[in-house]
């Protein structure tokens, strides 16, 4: 099928080579001119891993291109649609300006019979805005919420757990000779290599579509603020945390994943989705969402104040005019995005109060350093912790989880780590002379003023 992906970042770039890569002719638009440059050349603009194996075999076989050029779009029959919704300057509310701007680009060159189709995640209600924004184009619309994640964003997108089809009420999938079968059909046929490996395809109205994406994120941000306030309440009782979640996590009711307490959560999506779902919740008088929410959200910001806060005790007091070493700026591993991120946030609030603090990350300074000229920046490991007075690990990449804490302790000024990810072996850290401190690991009670 001819397809056209509007918005080519983290989530649309993923999605035309993927879609590439399963025999569909992709072409993805940008506004972005430098994005669209390197997608061209068959380089991610980002980092993701698998994405630019994908970019090159898309790139050689001639089934994907990317171009600033909307007028591309004219001849695609699936167009999908991949524009930040990003939160609000000014409110909890989602910005909707670039999805209005890319919906009305694409419904003024769409052909006849050809189907538009969102990705983004909006709140709910959208759908019917973006059909006056298409102004009377002669298509149909779908909403087909995506549920990947980044760091693993590939394998997510080529063996989704689940496929959602938002359609028209009069639109199901009972195949030829029902009245608006159309866009169901269109997408079984977009993705007919998935479900023909066994993907579960739900397809239901636009607004359980809508809500059941935000209510997804929603239900992830709540298992790890519910996790994050046991770790609060296991440092006040002396209790571990990461041993209260593997034991809660074995019942196969509750489940391992999502348990791990820590800084919290971060990145482009969770943090305004939950905010965006609060606001959805206000507007539709549903005060029980927009308490929970509110709650969510206070705990997992309340982390990275708990995390500075034990930092600074683990400085006599105050940081001010301490040398801080910060392992650690992406909003989580394997990615190189700084929206949001719970390390960086933290390293700004020390550097805030007067501390000298550098920071470390395999793959995110670039994106990093100009953004934030009160902190400084190293790729080198080493020369991050250098002299430090205290180490906090803040991002739980796999070659931080593998310092050799022998190695550490002879750069540092004073051998202090906060594991806020609870993901060194604790114990051999102390044997090789560490005083580590977890989240929730019960290490509060031993706080030593140094
Ligand atoms: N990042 C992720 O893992 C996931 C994101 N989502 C949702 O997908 C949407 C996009 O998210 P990201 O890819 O992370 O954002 P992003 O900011 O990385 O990418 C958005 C892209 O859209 C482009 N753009 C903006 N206006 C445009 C226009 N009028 N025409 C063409 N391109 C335009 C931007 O230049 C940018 O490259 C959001 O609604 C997000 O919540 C959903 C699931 C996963
Ligand atoms: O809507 C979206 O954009 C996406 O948001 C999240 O994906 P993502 O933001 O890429 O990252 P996650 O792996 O979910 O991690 C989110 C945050 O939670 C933190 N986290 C995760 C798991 C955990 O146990 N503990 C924990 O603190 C991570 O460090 C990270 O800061 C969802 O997992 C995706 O399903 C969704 O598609």
């Amino acid at each position: 099928m001819k397809i056209s992906v509007i918005g080519c970042g983290y989530l649309g770039a993923v999605h035309a080579a993927t879609l590439a890569s399963m025999g569909h002719d992709v072409v993805g638009i940008d506004t972005d001119a430098d994005k669209v440059g390197h997608l061209s050349r068959g380089f991610a603009p980002f980092f993701e891993p698998g994405l630019e194996d994908l970019l090159a075999d898309g790139r050689d076989s001639g089934r994907l291109t990317f171009s600033t050029d909307m007028d591309r779009v004219a001849d695609a029959e699936v167009h999908f649609l991949c524009v930040g919704t990003p939160q609000s300057k000014t409110s909890d509310l989602a910005d909707l300006g670039y999805l209005e701007a890319a919906t009305r680009a694409v419904g003024a060159r769409a052909k006849a019979g050809s189907a538009v189709v969102g990705k983004s995640t909006v709140p709910v209600g959208t759908v019917h805005r973006v059909r006056e924004w298409l102004a009377g184009a002669d298509v149909a619309l779908a909403w087909n919420p995506e549920f990947l994640r980044q760091g693993t964003a590939v394998k997510d997108s080529l063996v989704p757990d689940r496929l959602v089809y938002g359609v028209e009420d009069s639109d199901d999938a009972a195949g030829p000779g029902s009245a608006g079968h159309g866009t169901v059909r269109t997408l079984d046929e977009v993705y007919a290599p998935l479900l023909h490996a066994g993907v579960p395809r739900i397809v239901t109205s636009f607004a359980t579509a809508e809500l059941i994406k935000s209510a997804a994120n929603a239900y992830l941000a709540t298992k790890l603020s519910y996790i994050n306030a046991m770790a609060e309440l296991c440092d006040a009782a002396g209790a571990d945390v990461t041993q209260l979640s593997a034991a809660m996590g074995l019942d196969p009711r509750i489940g391992q994943r999502y348990l791990a307490a820590g800084l919290g959560f971060g990145g482009g999506c969770l943090p305004k989705d939950i905010r965006s779902f609060r606001a959805q919740a206000r507007e539709l008088a549903v005060d029980s969402v927009d308490a929970w929410m509110g709650l969510v959200d206070s705990i997992n910001v309340g982390q990275r104040g708990r995390v500075a806060a034990l930092a600074a005790e683990l400085c006599g007091g105050a940081v001010s005019g301490r040398r801080i070493a910060v392992l650690g700026a992406a909003f989580k591993p394997d990615t190189d995005d700084i929206r949001d991120s719970p390390a960086l946030d933290v390293a700004v609030r020390l550097a805030g109060a007067g501390a000298h603090v550098v920071v470390t990350d395999p793959k995110a300074i670039n994106n990093a350093w100009m953004r934030y000229p009160q902190l400084q920046f190293e790729s080198s490991l080493a020369a991050a912790v250098e002299g430090a007075e205290i180490v906090l690990l803040l991002t739980e990449w796999p070659q931080f989880r593998a310092l050799d804490p022998h190695d550490l302790a002879g750069r540092v000024r004073r051998p202090v780590i906060i594991d806020a990810r609870n993901v060194l072996p604790r114990t051999e850290w102390r044997a090789a002379g560490w005083t580590v401190h977890g989240v929730g690991t019960g290490d509060a009670a031993r706080v030593h003023v140094a």
